[in-house]
């Protein structure tokens, strides 16, 4: 195993927020992520390296051993399952819920629900918990959708603010889990470059705890 680090970065709504504590705990890529195509940068450490990709692919890098560490929200990590993979921080970046919502006022069916979601295992595990048979479809985006055409009786999907589902006519129901972003690492290399790994977690620690002092000031 090379002695080099590659970080999985999640593009999207979490890098904004990610790259500031990784300022903060001294890495900065080397160049303008917003002003380039590419996918695999270098960073101010010459043995850091960062790749910028979908969320939903970070667990599948770092449990493979391609990245090191990973950047992931709780969702995408409940999604695809721990295997392979420690969570040692919580950088308590976008936080929000997984929960069930449905067609305001709209009771949903006792015995048997279609569900709508991308995270079809968060649901079906959930559905089974509950004892409630459940039909999971899976969809890629626009959940609320689903209820208002009739393709299911409720969804499972990320709230925030609830502004999505009023402005679809729907509400929320059951809560599932908080989620906010966590930091992941591979199982191996937790092993084999701990002296690498270790003051990262430190730093990127500290960055966390100084952001939520800002944040109450
Ligand atoms: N409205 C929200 N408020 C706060 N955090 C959110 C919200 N929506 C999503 N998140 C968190 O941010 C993460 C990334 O969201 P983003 O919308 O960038 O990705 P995505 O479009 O769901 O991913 P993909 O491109 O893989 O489909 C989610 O996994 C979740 O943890
Ligand atoms: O409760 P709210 O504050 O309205 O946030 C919830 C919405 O945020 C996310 O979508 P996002 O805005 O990331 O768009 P997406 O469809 O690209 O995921 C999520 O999928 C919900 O639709």
């Amino acid at each position: 195993m090379s002695k080099q680090l590659i970080l999985a970065l999640s593009k999207g709504r979490i890098l904004e927020e990610t790259l500031p504590l990784l300022a903060d705990a001294g890495i900065s890529p080397a160049e303008d992520l917003s002003k380039s195509r590419k996918l695999l940068f270098d960073t101010n450490l010459p043995d850091v390296k960062l790749v910028i990709i979908r969320a939903t692919d970070v667990p599948t890098y770092v449990q493979l051993g391609a990245a090191d560490v990973g950047i992931a929200g709780k969702d995408v990590l409940l999604e695809h399952g721990a295997e392979g993979l420690y969570e040692p921080l919580d950088l308590e970046i976008a936080r929000c819920k997984l929960m069930t919502a449905g067609v305001t006022g709209q009771l949903p069916a006792r015995a048997r629900r279609r569900v709508a979601t991308k995270f079809v295992n968060v649901a079906r595990r959930y559905y089974a918990e509950q004892g409630i048979q459940a039909e999971v479809i899976k969809l890629y985006g626009a959940m609320e959708l689903a209820p208002l055409m009739n393709l299911a009786d409720e969804i499972v999907d990320i709230v925030d603010t609830g502004n999505t589902l009023r402005a679809n006519g729907m509400e929320p129901r059951e809560l599932i889990a908080h989620i906010s972003t966590r930091l992941v690492v591979n199982k191996a290399a937790m092993t084999m470059k701990h002296e690498r790994i270790k003051p990262l977690l430190d730093r990127l620690g500290s960055a966390v705890k100084k952001r939520q002092t800002q944040l109450a000031e």
